[in-house]
């Protein structure tokens, strides 16, 4: 195990932090990363919005349930996975994390031990040789199912059926395994094709009470147990009624839409990836959800159109780490709605984006920030703003 965890002010240390980039915070008191990632909001947002306390997690170990890990060797040849130093394509190895699924640890030790066996090669990018490249790994905490995703450089699958049998046998919590093949140039981690080898294809978990299908290239928030705080505070300060119509614009697999549609009148998902929409199609219908609708399509270039003639009483909207964009901004001020809560991974994004907003008459009224990332200098935010009268 590269890390440690000390119960007494909940700090963890982890021998390879330096490399890796993921942890800024280890040998740091958790309270005390909580105390910065509140100033870091309250100073973004000050003169523009008041910021309730941050909210942190209990026990803030072991919290990930999606793991990436890219293959390479050793000098002595040894298959190792880990991650790439910042900047590089050079692996560190990572051999336990404490901020990863302690099961997906375990499962990403196995497969080590078993690409060794199968002398499986780590693909090179140069080259276009060898054949294993990254592993994902997710984890429905709640329903115990696991995906296990192996991106290839290659189609063929050398002794296929011999390896999933062994897989299963050192872990038999795995559900489903797919073969994602990434032959490109590129530091995406996933490639266009999926082959579903072993199992669905996809797995499930449980969220605010809801059960939504996961598939590997959907969207699904890391830290569930946070995410079900942040969803609860999200709908609850939208103020819904019931004959509203809201609109959860970059909707993933529509999982804070299905959360708040007990509230509403109707409610209108729009999500850019088609595999996210797939499952939000099928998670509207295994949750008994009647009054919800899902588009495919970039959001701005939606919300441009829907702002010609229809109107919305709520908008809750969750972009990517970059923000939202000028169209999608522009024509939210022309449909006018009551309340917008702008849930955030980027509040530095987020309040660029909320100054338009504030010039096209609404007010931010408040932010609650959300650790759902301990010990990395990742912060959720959410600021809800009401317009003017
Ligand atoms: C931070 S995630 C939020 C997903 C979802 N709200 C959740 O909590 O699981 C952002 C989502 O926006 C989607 N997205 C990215 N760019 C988009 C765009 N231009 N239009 C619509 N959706 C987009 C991504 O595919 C991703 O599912």
């Amino acid at each position: 195990m590269s890390g440690k965890y000390i119960e007494e002010d909940k700090t963890i240390t982890c021998s390879v932090s330096n490399d890796c980039g993921g942890c800024c915070y280890t040998k740091v008191p958790y309270d005390k990363t909580l105390s910065l990632k509140q100033k870091h909001v309250t100073e973004l947002f000050r003169g523009v919005a008041e910021c309730e306390k941050i909210t942190g997690m209990y026990r803030p170990v072991c919290y990930r349930n999606k793991v990436h890990a890219a293959v390479g060797t050793n000098r002595d040849g040894r298959i190792i996975t880990g991650t790439y130093k910042e900047g590089t394509h050079k692996i560190i190895p990572v051999d336990g994390c404490m901020i990863e699924d302690a099961q997906s640890e375990n499962i990403l030790k196995e497969l080590r031990r078993l690409f060794q066996s199968f002398k499986y090669q780590p693909y090179n990018e140069d080259t276009k040789r060898g054949f294993i490249r990254h592993v994902l790994i997710r984890r429905g905490f709640s329903t115990d199912e696991t995906m296990v995703v192996l991106v290839t450089g290659q189609v063929q699958f050398p002794s296929k059926n011999a390896f999933i049998k062994e897989l299963l046998k050192a872990c038999p919590s795995v559900t489903t395994i797919v073969q994602n093949i990434n032959n490109m140039s590129t530091s995406m981690v996933l490639g266009k094709r999926n082959i579903v080898i072993y199992g669905k294809g996809y797995i499930e978990d449980v969220l605010c009470s809801n059960r939504f299908r996961i598939s590997p290239d959907s969207f699904y928030q890391i830290n569930v147990k946070q995410t079900e705080k942040l969803y609860k505070a999200a709908i609850k300060a939208a103020g819904i009624n019931k004959n509203d119509t809201v609109v959860d614009a970059y909707c993933g697999i529509g999982t804070i839409g299905i959360t708040a549609a007990k509230y509403a009148g109707n409610v209108i998902g729009i999500e850019l990836n088609p595999k996210a929409v797939e499952d939000a199609q099928v998670n509207a219908q295994i949750n008994n959800i009647k009054n919800i609708r899902f588009f495919e399509g970039d959001a701005g270039d939606f919300l441009v159109e829907y702002a010609r003639n229809k109107k919305a009483d709520v908008v809750i909207m969750d972009p990517p780490r970059s923000g939202s964009d000028e169209a999608f901004l522009k024509s939210l001020i022309k449909i006018k709605p009551r309340s917008i809560v702008y849930i955030s991974c980027n509040p530095d994004t987020q309040i660029r984006d909320v100054k338009i907003l504030e010039k096209g008459g609404y007010k931010a009224e408040k932010c609650m920030p959300f650790d759902l990332f301990p010990y990395t200098e990742h912060i959720e935010n959410i600021c809800v703003l009401k317009r003017g009268k």
